[in-house]
């Protein structure tokens, strides 16, 4: 059947990339399943450029969930990628609160641009506000799931199986999760900044990696565009010396890894 795959995924903290790279290599270790494009997307100089794929491409895909939602910052370049009857599989991955509508709109994201969604999925990853919630994730279970699917979504190609797959969320989307505060009043964390402690060895790798390309290259402490709270400089940082100070954001953070406890498992929708 000689196919190609393609992968492409943000992936700000490393989660996304890690569960992508597994099923791809699964399905790759197919002899007729050649490697297409590998595409980071997660820098902001990659999203100015456009894709399009054909017949006989396949697209896995990833992105983190923000929000219970496809990250808002992603759309127009999400909406940008095509297809051609080429054969897509959306993947999330969420902090181990939920992922609500993601999943099922990244899958209208890639029908409505020409794809043919054959099989989608959410994992989890730790979460990119915390160190405990979710930590380590996708831990050995959650990779083992991810060969799996893997040789599942084979089989699918293979035998060209056509089957509806009843993604998880709500049409229309639920609104953007909001944090609140004890009282219950909305908490609107998009304006806060990280902080930059005297630990800073001035490295620029903050520069390099933030996804919007905001962190100032001369000085480091300040920003010159917007922060998603990605956890990128924060998580990367060799001398830990990037941090948030923002009570409400904080507060949100604990609440969060008290409430979100519990472990999660994968969604498979094949
Ligand atoms: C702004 C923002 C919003 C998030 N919203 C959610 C959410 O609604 N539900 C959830 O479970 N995790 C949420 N997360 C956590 C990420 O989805 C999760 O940590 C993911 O594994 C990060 O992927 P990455 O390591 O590829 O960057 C959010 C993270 C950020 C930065």
């Amino acid at each position: 059947m000689l196919k190609k795959l393609n992968t492409m995924y943000f992936s700000a903290t490393g989660t996304t990339k890690k569960v992508l790279d597994e099923i791809a290599e699964k399905l790759l270790k197919n002899i007729d399943i050649l490697k297409g494009d590998t595409i980071d997307f997660t820098l902001p100089d990659i999203r100015k450029n456009s894709v399009l794929f054909s017949e006989n491409d396949i697209l896995l895909i990833g992105i983190p969930v923000y929000a219970g939602r496809v990250p808002n910052v992603l759309l127009k370049y999400l909406n940008s990628i095509k297809g051609k009857r080429s054969k897509a599989i959306p993947i999330v991955l969420y902090g181990n609160r939920n992922y609500d509508d993601a999943l099922i709109e990244l899958n209208d994201i890639l029908s409505n641009n020409g794809f043919d969604v054959i099989a989608a999925a959410s994992f989890i990853g730790e979460h990119s506000f915390s160190y405990t919630l979710a930590k380590n994730r996708p831990d050995a279970s959650d990779l083992s799931i991810a060969r799996n699917f893997g040789d599942e979504i084979y089989n699918k190609i293979k035998k060209n199986i056509d089957k509806d797959l009843n993604i998880k969320g709500l049409h229309p989307y639920r609104k953007y999760y909001i944090p609140k505060d004890e009282v219950g009043n909305p908490v609107d964390i998009r304006k806060i900044t990280p902080k930059t402690n005297n630990t800073c060895i001035d490295c620029k790798l903050c520069v390099e990696i933030c996804p919007m390309g905001s962190i100032d290259y001369e000085d480091v402490s300040i920003l010159n565009g917007i922060c998603i709270k990605c956890g990128a400089c924060i998580k990367r940082c060799p001398t830990n010396s990037k941090y948030f100070d923002d009570e409400g954001y904080l507060r949100h953070k604990r609440e969060l890894e008290y409430e979100f406890k519990g472990r999660k498992s994968p969604d498979i929708f094949i």
